[in-house]
C-alpha cells in the first residue's frame, strides 16, 4: 500500500498545470462506443478511473489504445453487452455504458456502479429516463439490465438536476427516434463537453449548459477527434493549495468561467485572483477571513470542492459555515482534519469551522476529494502528515505529487 508524506510550511510558488477533466473524459470515452469508426480523444488524464474504464471497453470487444494522454477507441468490434462487475464497481462513470450501448445493441447489462461513498447514490432518475424513451429496465442480483427494440424520443423532467442521469439520457436520446427534451437538466461544463463531442460526431443536441436540453435523434454517428476540457476541480484544488500556503501560483490550463463560484468565494476571503486566458494567478497578500458556503448543482459552489475549501477555512481569521446540500455523507474528511487540530463542529449537513493551527498527523483518505483536502491541510500544517488510502486520490488527480513538488511542496509517495 502506498501513502503520501507531506512536510508542511512551504509557501507554494510558480506554475502548475491542470490535466483534462476526469468527469468529462469518462462519459466521452463511453460515448465513443456509439460512433462508427475510430475516435481520437486528446488530454485524457492518466487516472485509475480511466484505466479501469479502458478495461471495460476492451472487455466489451472495442479496440482501445491509450498513450501520452491520447486515447483511440474503435467500437466496430464490440461483441458483448455486459460489463464485468469487478471493473464496474471501481468507478461511478461505468454506468454510462448503459446509455451509450442501449441504442446500439438494444440490450445492455451493467452491475450497479461504484465511485466515492459520499452518500446514498440511487440511479432512479437514469432509469426513469430510459423507461421514458421506451426501454424496459430490470434490476436483479445487483445487475441493471436495460432493453429496447427501439428508442423513441420523449419529454423527461428530472426531479433533481443529476449529472449522471442527464448524461445517460442524453447518450440514449442521441440515437433515439424523434425529439427528446430533458427538463431540469444538469448544467455542468462536463456535459457541455460531452455534447460538443457528440455534435462533432453528427448528433443534433441543443441547449446544453442550460436546464433544457433538446435532442433530435440521428441514425448514426462517425468517429472524430476531440480535446477534453481542463479539470475545474483539479484546478480549484491547486488554487486552494496556493491560498492555504499563502503562496503565489499560476494555475495553467483553466477555464475560469467554469470556476466562477470558487473565484467569488476566494475573493470574498481576501485572496487575490487574476483571470488570464491561459489560467489563473492566485496569491495572498493580506489576512484571509472566513466565508459561508453552500454546495449546489452548477453554477453553484461545487460539492467536489467542498472538502478542499474546508481545509482552507480552518486557516483563516474568523468562523465559517459550510452547508453540503448535494451529498448527505460528504463530511468524512472532518474527523481526519480534526486529527490535525482543526476546530469543526458538525450538525447534519452543516459544518461550523473555527480557525485553529494544524499539526501533521497520520490520516486516511476516505474518498477522492477528502484525500485532496488532507493533502492541502498537510501543506499548511506544522510537521509531517501521512495520508493513507491514496488510491482514492489516484482516481481523480494525475501526478498530483509531482505537480505539487513543481511549485515547492515537500510531498513524496512511499510504499508501506
Ligand atoms: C463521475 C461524475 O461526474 N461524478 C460527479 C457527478 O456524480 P453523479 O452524477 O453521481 O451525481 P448526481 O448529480 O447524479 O447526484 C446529485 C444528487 O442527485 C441524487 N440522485 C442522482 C441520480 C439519481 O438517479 N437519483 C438521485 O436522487 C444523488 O443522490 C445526489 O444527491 O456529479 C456530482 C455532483 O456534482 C459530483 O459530486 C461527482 O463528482
Ligand atoms: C465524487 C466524485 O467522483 P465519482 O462520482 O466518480 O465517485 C468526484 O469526482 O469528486
Amino acid at each position: 500500500m502506498e501513502k503520501l508524506l507531506i512536510t508542511g510550511g512551504e509557501q507554494l510558488k510558480g506554475e502548475i498545470p491542470v490535466s483534462g477533466a476526469k468527469n468529462a473524459a469518462l462519459p466521452i470515452i463511453c460515448a465513443t462506443l456509439m460512433v462508427e469508426g475510430e475516435s481520437i480523444l486528446k488530454d485524457i488524464p492518466q487516472l485509475r478511473d480511466v484505466y479501469n474504464l479502458k478495461e471495460i471497453l476492451k472487455s466489451l470487444g472495442a479496440k482501445v489504445t491509450f498513450n501520452n494522454n491520447e486515447m483511440r477507441v474503435n467500437p466496430d468490434t464490440i461483441n458483448a453487452f455486459e460489463a464485468p462487475y469487478e471493473l464496474v464497481r471501481k468507478l461511478r462513470a461505468s454506468y454510462y455504458i448503459l446509455g451509450a450501448l442501449l441504442p446500439r445493441l438494444g440490450q445492455v447489462r451493467c452491475a450497479l456502479p461504484g465511485g466515492c461513498q459520499i452518500g446514498n447514490r440511487p440511479i432512479d432518475l437514469h432509469l426513469k429516463g430510459f423507461r421514458a424513451l421506451g426501454a424496459e429496465v430490470y434490476i436483479d442480483h445487483g445487475i441493471v439490465e436495460v432493453k429496447a427494440k427501439k428508442l423513441q424520443g420523449n419529454r423527461i423532467y428530472l426531479d433533481y438536476p443529476s449529472v449522471g442521469a442527464t448524461i445517460n439520457i442524453l447518450l440514449a436520446a442521441t440515437l433515439a427516434e424523434g425529439q427528446t427534451v430533458i427538463e431540469n437538466a444538469a448544467r455542468e461544463p462536463e456535459i457541455v463537453d460531452l455534447a460538443n463531442y457528440l455534435n462533432f460526431a453528427g448528433a443534433r443536441i441543443r441547449g446544453v449548459g442550460t436546464d433544457v436540453i433538446k435532442v433530435e435523434g440521428v441514425k448514426k454517428l462517425h468517429g472524430v477527434e476531440h480535446r477534453i476540457i481542463p479539470d475545474r476541480i483539479e484546478a480549484g484544488t491547486y488554487m486552494i493549495a496556493a491560498a492555504i500556503t499563502r503562496g503565489d501560483v499560476f494555475v495553467r490550463n483553466v477555464l475560469s468561467e467554469h470556476l466562477k463560484s470558487l473565484i467569488a468565494k476566494m475573493k470574498e476571503m481576501g485572496v487575490d485572483i487574476e483571470e488570464e486566458i491561459e489560467g489563473v494567478r492566485v496569491s495572498v497578500n493580506r489576512p484571509l477571513k472566513g466565508v459561508d458556503i453552500k454546495t449546489l448543482p452548477h453554477p453553484g459552489f461545487p460539492t467536489d470542492l467542498q472538502a478542499q475549501m474546508m481545509a482552507l477555512l480552518t486557516q483563516v481569521n474568523g468562523p465559517s459555515l459550510v452547508i453540503e446540500t448535494v451529498w448527505e455523507n460528504r463530511f468524512m474528511h472532518v474527523d481526519e482534519l480534526k486529527r490535525m487540530g482543526a476546530d469543526i463542529k458538525l450538525d447534519g449537513r452543516a459544518a461550523l469551522i473555527k480557525p485553529a493551527p494544524l499539526t501533521g498527523a497520520k490520516v486516511t483518505a476516505t474518498d477522492l476529494r477528502a484525500g485532496a483536502a488532507l493533502i492541502l491541510a498537510g501543506l499548511a500544517a506544522q510537521g509531517e502528515t501521512e495520508v493513507s488510502n491514496i488510491y482514492h486520490i489516484q482516481r481523480g488527480y494525475e501526478n498530483i505529487e509531482d505537480k505539487l513538488r513543481g511549485i515547492g511542496a515537500k510531498i513524496k509517495r512511499v510504499s508501506e
